[in-house]
């Protein structure tokens, strides 16, 4: 009797996983549990790096960090309900900062979370999703898989990039089917982020605006950082001689040091300027809307505005000249154009930016070598400085408030993609999970400099970066407190609802319990020390920099933001 072959089955668990590689997608940030725990198993056992977390909304925060490095989105992986609503916070903060990410969960079954009957973890988990992202998916029946993966990849990456849900219930994945049909169910996106070049109407339009400018500036956000058109870039930058003014993420593509960088002297740019090449870059909060004293006087400049979403232009100022594309396509239309019109670097107004930004670096440089006791943020971040310039490949993480505020001004940054932070909303705790997708994705070392508060949103996932012996170095600036230490309740007394912080919390000391390098530095010769070490050596290690609890401001430099009360000064 002929042997026949055992009919070749397959099923939804392995289609999940096939549709994901098939496209490129190598690696699941994920907590396990039921329903999804086999699906990362057989997602190991098939090659994929599974990087299993403590908390999901890191694990979430990886993957929008990710999506970002890589322009493929990153894949989230989490459990129903409590584990699902953990990595929503995440898959906002992707969609806010426009950075793909995919958020995979376990879900009930409709039949019962349609009649409400009260099933483990039960939640309508596709309705809960919708608001916080791009898209959302639901996954009923095996064969829809190849499908539904491929519509949630260009979803994520096709346009404005950001977050997308894709709802499994949990017996979707164990359905089987035959493996042929399963193969040929599966699809490999096509060109998912097709460019999108700017109409010919649009470039006149911005080179006229140009044409009449004295003193054009270009601000460039994390959206140009993000289109990897840092050739480009570069070229239009020098090309058109203009000033540039990078928002924090988009630090890097072309180095702080490049003479044409404006950030050392950006009130000057921002009042003075008459034109104002917007690229990749919102004009939100991070910006005073366009207006305010900052921009000096109304309807003193003209806005030309880079972006891949039409609908961005004219959000909070008139946009003279929207120019609607990716950012390399818009880049390199204006660079042809401006060669065409022959348009003169404005040279006298380079100059003036240049003086101002070189006289406020020299300033700074007298803060930072000093040796107060204890020590200042000026002389923990002139380590900083010096650590990232002699390593410029190293990746920093960076979050808090004065921490935050004041690195991002003193830490030159000289690669593109080299400086992951707060973004658009200024979410306090992507630091731990941003480590981690930057050390995984890119295999380099991450230094990241966390606020004592802020590194408090996200300090478990300490055992994670030891467990997987990732190269990150954790720099915690300890002030013994949120925003400037404690001073009204700094010791606390008796008190303990008043007492936001243990004076000299020793989170080196968590480190160790971990199997990492745990060092308590107290002088800039001591944080000097213990990152040369760690940088040198790769290993995951925590500093723990005593910083003074006095120094610093309130909310850094956004205390301004906060309501006031006329009853409480009244
Ligand atoms: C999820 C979330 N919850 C609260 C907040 C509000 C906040 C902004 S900055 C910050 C902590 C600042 O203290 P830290 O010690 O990190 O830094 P430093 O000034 O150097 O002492 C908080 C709590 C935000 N942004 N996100
Ligand atoms: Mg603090």
């Amino acid at each position: 009797r002929a042997e026949t072959a055992p009919e070749t089955l397959t099923d939804g668990f392995h289609l999940l996983i096939d549709a994901l590689k098939l496209n490129g997608i190598e690696t699941i940030y994920n907590v396990p549990g039921i329903p999804i725990t086999d699906l990362g198993r057989y997602a190991q056992a098939q090659g994929m790096r599974v990087i299993s977390f403590r908390h999901e909304q890191h694990a979430g925060y990886a993957a929008s960090v990710a999506g970002f490095l890589t322009k493929m989105p990153g894949v989230c992986m989490t459990v129903s309900a409590p584990g699902f609503l953990n990595g929503v916070t995440a898959l906002a903060n992707a969609t806010t900062n426009c950075w793909p990410m995919i958020l995979i969960s376990g879900s009930s079954e409709r039949e019962i979370v349609d009649l409400a009957q009260g099933d483990y973890e039960e939640m309508d988990q596709l309705a809960m999703a919708r608001p916080f992202c791009k898209a959302a998916y639901r996954l009923n029946y095996a064969q829809d898989i190849g499908i539904a993966v491929a519509r949630a990849i260009r979803s994520a990456v096709s346009g404005r990039p950001g977050g997308v849900y894709l709802d499994i219930p949990g017996a979707m994945l164990g359905q089987i089917m035959d493996g042929e049909e399963g193969k040929k169910s599966l699809v490999k996106v096509i060109d998912p982020a097709p460019r999108q070049t700017p109409s010919k109407e649009s470039v006149a339009r911005a080179v006229n605006v140009l044409k009449e400018a004295k003193r054009p500036l270009i601000v460039i956000g994390k959206g140009a950082a993000y289109d990897q058109s840092d050739d480009v870039i570069k070229e239009l930058v020098e090309k058109s001689g203009l000033p540039f003014l990078p928002m924090s993420m988009a630090k890097g593509i072309l180095p702080d040091t490049h003479p044409q960088c404006a950030a050392a002297a950006r009130s000057l740019v921002l009042k003075e300027s008459d034109a104002v090449i917007m690229m990749g870059a919102r004009i939100n909060w991070l910006l005073s809307h366009g207006k305010g004293m900052q921009w000096g006087e109304p309807g003193s400049k003209k806005f030309i505005q880079i972006d891949i979403d039409p609908e961005e232009m004219d959000s909070n100022v008139e946009i003279a000249a929207p120019l609607v594309g990716d950012v390399g396509s818009c880049a390199q239309a204006l660079i042809d154009a401006l060669e065409s019109e022959g348009i003169a670097p404005p040279k006298d107004w380079l100059d003036q930016v240049n003086t101002k930004a070189t006289a406020n670096m020299e300033k700074m440089a007298n803060k930072l070598q000093n040796n107060n006791d204890p020590m200042d943020y000026f002389a923990a971040l002139g380590v900083i400085k010096e650590a990232v310039n002699k390593r410029p490949e190293t990746i920093l993480v960076n979050e808090g408030a004065n921490t935050l505020d004041m690195c991002r001004s003193i830490v030159n940054i000289h690669k593109p993609r080299h400086r992951i932070d707060v973004g658009t909303w200024g979410v306090m705790g992507i630091g731990m999970g941003a480590a981690v997708a930057a050390a995984v994705e890119t295999g380099k070392q991450v230094l990241a400099v966390e606020g004592d508060s802020a590194f408090g949103f996200c300090g478990m996932e300490i055992e994670t970066i030891c467990r997987y012996k990732l190269p990150v170095c954790i720099v915690i600036f300890n002030n013994n407190g949120i925003y400037r230490g404690d001073g009204e309740n700094w010791g606390g007394g008796d008190d303990p609802a008043t007492t936001v912080f243990v004076e000299d919390s020793r989170y080196d000391m968590m480190m160790e319990a971990f199997g990492g390098v745990g060092v308590w530095a107290k002088n800039p010769d001591e944080l000097r020390q213990a990152i040369e070490e760690a940088l040198a050596s790769g290993k995951p290690t925590l500093i723990n920099a005593a910083i003074d609890p006095a120094a610093g401001k309130e909310s850094g430099n956004i205390g301004n933001l906060n309501p006031s009360s006329v009853v409480a000064q009244a």
